[in-house]
C-alpha cells in the first residue's frame, strides 16, 4: 500500500480506470469531462481503446496488462488518488488486474460494471462476468449497474420499481458497501435506489423523451465519484450525481447518424 501526500490547495484527485470512446460521449472521456465539472483533477488509466460512434462500436483493442499496470501504478504511487471509478474493462484477465491493483489505495472506489454499448454491442466478455463478481464488486465502496447489468451479475429480473430492492439485495451479497441500481431503463420516472441494506434512497427523476443519451451510466458514476472525492456521503453523491446526469441528459444533442452524447457541459450553454 502506497501512502501518498495530500497536496494543499489542490483539487481532489479521481481516477478512472475505463474505456476509450473515440465519439467521445462515452468511457474515459465522458469520465474526465464529468470530473472537470465536478472540480476534481480527473486522471485515467486506459484499459481499451474504442473505434466508436453514434451508431455503434467498430472496434475494441485491448490494451496489455503491463500497460494497464503501468498507468494505474504510476497515478497512484506518485500522485495519490482521493477516489476511483471503474467503467469498461473488456476481459477477465484485465478485471482481475485492475481488482488487484485497487489494494494500493484505500479511497473509494465506484464501480460502473458496463457490459454492452447503447447500440448493444459487447463490452465485457462473457467469462469476465465471474471476475467482475468474485474480485471486483467486494471492492466496491458503490456499484452502479443499469437494469441488463444487475440481470448479468445476479440473474434478477427488474420489471418495475417495486423490483430493485430485490436487485439491490442480491448485489449486496456480492460484497459491495452500496449499491446504486439505475432504473432508467424502466417505464415511468427515471427511479434509482441507493442501498447499503440499512439506509436506502429513492433518487427519482422524471423520464426525459430523450434520443441522445449516449454516456449517461458512465457520466453518473464518475458525478457520484467526484463528490465522493470532495467528501460526500454516498447519498449526497448519488443525489448531485442524478441532478447532474438529468441535467445533461435534457441537453443530449444530435451529433453523426444515430444516438448523441448527453451534454456534459450543458451548464455553460444555457
Ligand atoms: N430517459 C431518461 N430520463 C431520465 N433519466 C434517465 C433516462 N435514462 C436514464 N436516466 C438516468 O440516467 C442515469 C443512468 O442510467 P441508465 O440506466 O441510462 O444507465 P446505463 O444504461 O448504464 O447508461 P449507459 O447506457 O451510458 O451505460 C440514471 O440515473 C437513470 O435514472
Ligand atoms: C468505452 C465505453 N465505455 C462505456 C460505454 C457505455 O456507454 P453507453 O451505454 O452510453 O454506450 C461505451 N459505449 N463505451
Amino acid at each position: 500500500m502506497m501512502t501518498c501526500h495530500e497536496p494543499a490547495g489542490a483539487p481532489p484527485r479521481a481516477l478512472t480506470i475505463a474505456g476509450s470512446d473515440s465519439g467521445g460521449g462515452a468511457g474515459i472521456q465522458a469520465d474526465l469531462k464529468t470530473m472537470l465539472e465536478f472540480g476534481v483533477h480527473g486522471m485515467s488509466a486506459i484499459v481499451a481503446v474504442t473505434a466508436q460512434n453514434s451508431v455503434g462500436v467498430h472496434g475494441v483493442w485491448d490494451l496489455p496488462a503491463e500497460a494497464v499496470r503501468g498507468q494505474i501504478r504510476a497515478v497512484v504511487d506518485d500522485i495519490g488518488v482521493d477516489v476511483v471509478k471503474t467503467g469498461m474493462l473488456s476481459s477477465a484477465a484485465l478485471v482481475a488486474l485492475v481488482a488487484g491493483e485497487l489494494d494500493r489505495t484505500r479511497a473509494p472506489v465506484v464501480v460502473d460494471p458496463v457490459g454492452v454499448s447503447k447500440h448493444g454491442d459487447p463490452l465485457l466478455a462473457p467469462d469476465a462476468v465471474d471476475v467482475v463478481r468474485r474480485e471486483l464488486l467486494p471492492r466496491a465502496t458503490v456499484v452502479t449497474p443499469n437494469l441488463d447489468e444487475v440481470r448479468l451479475l445476479t440473474g434478477v429480473e427488474v420489471h418495475d420499481a417495486a423490483d430493485l430492492p430485490r436487485a439491490a439485495e442480491a448485489l449486496l451479497a456480492l460484497g459491495p458497501a452500496w449499491v446504486l441500481v439505475k432504473g432508467g431503463h424502466l417505464r415511468g420516472d427515471a427511479v434509482d435506489l441507493l442501498t447499503d441494506g440499512t439506509s436506502r434512497f429513492l433518487l427519482r427523476g422524471p423520464r426525459l423523451d430523450r434520443r441522445h443519451t449516449h454516456g449517461t451510466g458512465c457520466t453518473l458514476a464518475s458525478a457520484l465519484a467526484s463528490r465522493l472525492a470532495w467528501g460526500d456521503t454516498p447519498e449526497q453523491a448519488a443525489k448531485a450525481a442524478k441532478d447532474y446526469v438529468s441535467g445533461a441528459l435534457a441537453a443530449g444533442f444530435p451529433l453523426g447518424a444515430g444516438i448523441g452524447p448527453v451534454d456534459h457541459g450543458y451548464r455553460h450553454r444555457r
